[in-house]
């Protein structure tokens, strides 16, 4: 296949080594004319992927209508900004896999919403799943959940993107997948803010069961599957994000647990902690669908300022309740 990835910061740049080992054509839009240079003169992306060698056959520029000329887009802007970049991509129907995780600030809007309202005539997928891009780039072991409505769609599309260390599991939940995705992220500040502030190992193990129990809950609300949930889109994709610093979000509260500040934290970084942008707007979607989720709100609370010892006090002050309410 010819394939336009939209994005090269770490993920779009390791998705573009994936499918250049498979064998297709890549065209990959940046938005840095140092990271379109690097990639084609030196095979590389030190910005947002250092240490990385790239196939010479992924080919990049800043021109989206070249990447439009494809019969396959992969998405993989950060989440906020997905909707500005799909408005300006030619429409010409061919299917959007959405590889970002988040949800759209103001609309609540899932990204699958967003596309489908800016590309009507493009079938929508979405890719999603445990993968830090440097694994994934390193051609190391790793399995995604691939969703589309149409599930024969699905299982197509993964039979075609897959690779003996890239295994797309077919799935036709496609708000499910979206929703472990963006959900676990906001989850994963919350697990580094417990490492950050030394408050122990059952410690993060409970907020990952009770983060879990809040994905679901949300996840139920907004129309996924349980099993979804339960799947490499979510629970993988927690557990992992939830234990290692080499997630950018654990990171983020990781210093947000030691009591530096959010703002801090987020000054001159290039790369993106997806939680912290997600943190507000799925509280505010949550209330809106009358779905609790107190640690989603405590790191909400964390990140516009609120003091971390009394954020966590706050939350074990929580009056005892039933394990499954
Ligand atoms: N890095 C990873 O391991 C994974 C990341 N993702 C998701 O992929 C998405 C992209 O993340 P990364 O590639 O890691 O980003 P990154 O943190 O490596 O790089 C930042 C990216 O944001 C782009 N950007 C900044 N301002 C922009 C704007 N106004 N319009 C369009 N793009 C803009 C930059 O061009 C760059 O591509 C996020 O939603 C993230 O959650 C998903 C799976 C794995
Ligand atoms: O989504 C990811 C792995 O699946 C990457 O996580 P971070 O954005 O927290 O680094």
């Amino acid at each position: 296949m010819n394939i336009g990835i939209l994005g090269g910061g770490a993920w779009g740049t390791a998705l573009a080594q994936v499918m250049a080992a498979g064998g297709h054509t890549v065209r990959l839009w940046a938005r840095e004319p140092e990271v379109v240079a690097a990639i084609n003169d030196t095979h590389a992306n030190p910005l947002f992927l250092p240490g990385v060698e790239l196939s010479p056959a992924i080919r990049a520029s800043d021109d989206l209508a070249a990447a439009a000329e494809t019969d396959l887009i992969l998405v993989v802007t950060p989440a906020q900004h997905a909707r500005a970049v799909l408005r300006d991509l030619p429409r010409h129907g061919q299917p959007l896999l959405l590889c970002s995780k988040g949800i759209e600030a103001g609309s609540h809007k899932l990204l699958s919403e967003v596309a489908a309202e800016e590309h009507p005539a493009s079938p929508i997928g979405v890719l999603s799943g445990p993968t830090f891009a440097g694994e994934v780039a390193r051609g190391l072991p790793t399995a995604v959940t691939l969703a589309m409505a149409d599930a024969d769609a699905a299982a197509r599309m993964a039979e075609a993107l897959a690779l003996p260390t890239f295994r797309p599991y077919a799935s036709d939940d496609v708000i499910g997948a979206e929703i472990g995705g963006a959900v676990k992220n906001v989850l994963a500040i919350a697990c580094g803010v417990v490492e950050g502030a030394g408050l122990g190992q059952n410690a993060r193990a409970a907020l990952i069961a009770r983060g879990f129990a809040e994905m679901t809950r949300f996840g139920l609300a907004r129309g996924s599957r349980a099993e979804t949930l339960a799947g490499l889109s979510g629970l993988g994709d927690l557990v992992l994000t939830c234990s290692s610093t080499s997630s950018r979000n654990f990171s983020l509260g990781l210093g947000l647990g030691q009591g530096r500040k959010a703002a801090e934290l987020m000054a001159d970084r290039r790369t993106v902690a997806e939680g912290a942008f997600t943190a507000p707007v799925l509280c505010a979607a949550a209330a809106a669908a009358d779905v609790a989720m107190p640690v989603s709100e405590a790191v909400a609370a964390l990140l516009a300022g609120a003091e971390v010892g009394a954020v966590i006090g706050t939350l074990l002050a929580r009056p005892l309740t039933r394990e499954h309410a």
